[in-house]
């Protein structure tokens, strides 16, 4: 499959960085669904996949380009996989980071199972009504913290350690979150069948 253009279906600043880091070297111009008018996709689904997919066709629809998008959250094990599909409005409207952190350690509290992994599904549509759109997936585990650390990343990466380096995500370099991280899994993954012809 050759892509000489494509439009990145997401309005999260934070993936949108992560996402144009991981595809600039592979010479394909990314263009923003913001900097093209890209009405906001609805994400009614129960599945990251059918969200991912939904939002990657809407602003191929809307633009006549391929789209790739990545819908993605935190699944907590002692919340049952919480807030997982719903991560982004955790706490309700308007989305805010800030606000699910809080309410994320709220219902953390007390509790000694501190387990979650981040879930990432990249999906790419060559067309709105693609038949055979890439699917990928990505995951990384870690621990919940009560004390926020660090300044990078986006999301919940302030609350994310991860055991084996001793930081949580929003504390490691961005070049080291983006080979680390289910995002960056999911799109070795991704690129992996972009190369094999189909
Ligand atoms: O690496 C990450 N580090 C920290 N937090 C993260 C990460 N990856 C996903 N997350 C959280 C943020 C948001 O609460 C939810 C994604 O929700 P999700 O609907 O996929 O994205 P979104 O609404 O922010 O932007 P958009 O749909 O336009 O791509 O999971
Ligand atoms: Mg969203």
């Amino acid at each position: 499959m050759t892509i000489e253009r494509l439009v990145l279906a997401s309005n999260n600043a934070g993936k949108l960085r992560e996402l144009s880091a991981m595809l600039a070297p592979l010479g394909i111009e990314v263009v923003t669904q913001g900097s093209l008018g890209v009405s906001e996709a609805e994400e009614p689904h129960p599945t990251f996949v059918e969200n991912a997919l939904a939002k990657a066709r809407h602003a191929a629809r809307e633009t006549g380009l391929p789209a790739l998008a990545d819908d993605s959250g935190l699944c907590v094990s002692a919340l049952g996989g919480k807030p997982g599909v719903l991560s982004a409005r955790y706490a309700g409207e308007p989305k805010s980071d800030l606000a699910n952190n809080a309410k994320l350690i709220a219902d953390l509290h007390g509790v000694d199972d501190r387990r979650a992994h981040f879930y990432s599904v990249i999906v790419l549509v060559r067309s709105a009504d693609d038949p055979q759109p890439l699917i990928a997936d990505g995951e990384w585990h870690g621990e919940i913290i009560a004390q926020a650390r660090g300044e990078g990343g986006f999301g919940y990466d302030p609350h994310f350690f991860v055991p084996s380096l001793e930081q949580t995500a929003a504390e490691l370099a961005p070049e080291l979150k983006n080979t680390l991280s289910h995002r960056a899994a999911a799109m070795r993954h991704l690129l992996d069948r972009l190369k094999t012809p189909s």
